[in-house]
């Protein structure tokens, strides 16, 4: 049967490319970097620049089409989903590396719940996920990892940006029970969303972290699910893309065995009304990297 979305995704997987080319060029050149929600969440102009990209290419095909994306939100913009088909961007997941010429930096565009797209600019390639239809990349097929024993497993997570003592305490407090469970390993790519597509591609075993953004993990979330994967709130039950707490896992044993091991707290939700979203967004001065 035809799929009505076909052309869609075509176009996300191609503008994503182009988004790619972006971030490669802006690579070798100098990036001014200012700072959002602390001194250690960072943006950049190509941030901004290929985030702009993205919605003034899809706004020119589907007009009644609306958007959420990590910058517009960082200047205030509602992060609310609505009926109408929305898509969820994140210009460039793994900012820190960009900034530090580290390798893995990704484009990220999903359009809710049909389907997701993460490009990997670096090593060129394009995880694409399409609701019922299986999550590859660069057309071949993905299936996560089949080791159960969350103690033969490597386990992603990241750090976040949040350096409040207490924060920062809790999260530790995590790594060093799932550590200590213990797991094989325990491995950050940078970017939320390439952890996720190394969940799907089988590389490691689950991911999981508290103060994502919806933004981080809505495409990648469909490439898991579509790889074999489960996604889970780290308290259990169903995850809520916009509470900032999620387990990306392999099966549900693994990902049962993280929330009995995650020291769980909920950050101020992303549709949270501006003023009640810690991510107020000061930009300090800008330098030059
Ligand atoms: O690079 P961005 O898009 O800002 O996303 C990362 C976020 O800044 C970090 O705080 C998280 O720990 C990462 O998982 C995100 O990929
Ligand atoms: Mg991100
Ligand atoms: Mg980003």
């Amino acid at each position: 049967m035809a799929d009505p979305w076909e052309s869609t995704m075509d176009h996300a997987v191609a503008i994503a490319r182009k988004a790619g080319e972006v971030v490669r060029d802006a690579l070798r050149g100098d990036r001014m970097v200012t700072t959002k929600s602390s001194a250690v969440d960072l943006v950049t102009q190509t941030d901004q620049k290929v985030e702009q990209l993205i919605i003034q290419s899809v706004k020119e095909k589907f007009p009644t089409h609306r958007f959420i994306g990590e910058e517009s939100v960082a200047a205030g913009e509602s992060c609310i989903l609505s009926d109408s088909p929305t898509w969820i961007i994140d210009p460039i997941d793994g900012t820190t590396n960009f900034v530090h010429t580290h390798l893995t930096v990704t484009s990220t565009l999903d359009l809710q719940v049909e389907f997701g797209v993460v490009y990997s600019c670096i090593e060129d390639k394009m995880f694409t996920a399409r609701r019922g239809r299986g999550a590859f990349c660069n057309g071949e097929p993905l299936q996560v990892s089949q080791q159960k024993a969350v103690e033969q497993a490597i386990v992603a997570t990241e750090f976040g940006s949040d350096r409040d003592p207490e924060v920062v305490d809790k999260i530790f407090q995590s790594l060093r029970n799932v550590l200590c469970l213990p797991v094989h390993g325990v491995r950050g790519a940078g970017s939320a969303a390439m952890n996720m597509c190394l969940v799907a591609s089988g590389c490691v075993e689950a991911y999981y972290e508290i103060g994502v953004h919806v933004w981080d993990v809505a495409a990648a979330s469909l490439i898991v699910s579509e790889a074999g994967g489960v996604l889970m709130d780290v308290e259990g039950g169903e995850v809520d893309l916009m509470s900032r707490r999620i387990i990306a896992a392999n099966s549900k044993t693994v990902a049962e065995r993280l929330v009995k091991t995650i020291v769980a707290f909920s950050p101020p939700r992303d549709d949270a009304a501006p003023s009640d979203r810690c991510e107020d967004s000061t930009h300090l001065s800008a330098r030059k990297v």
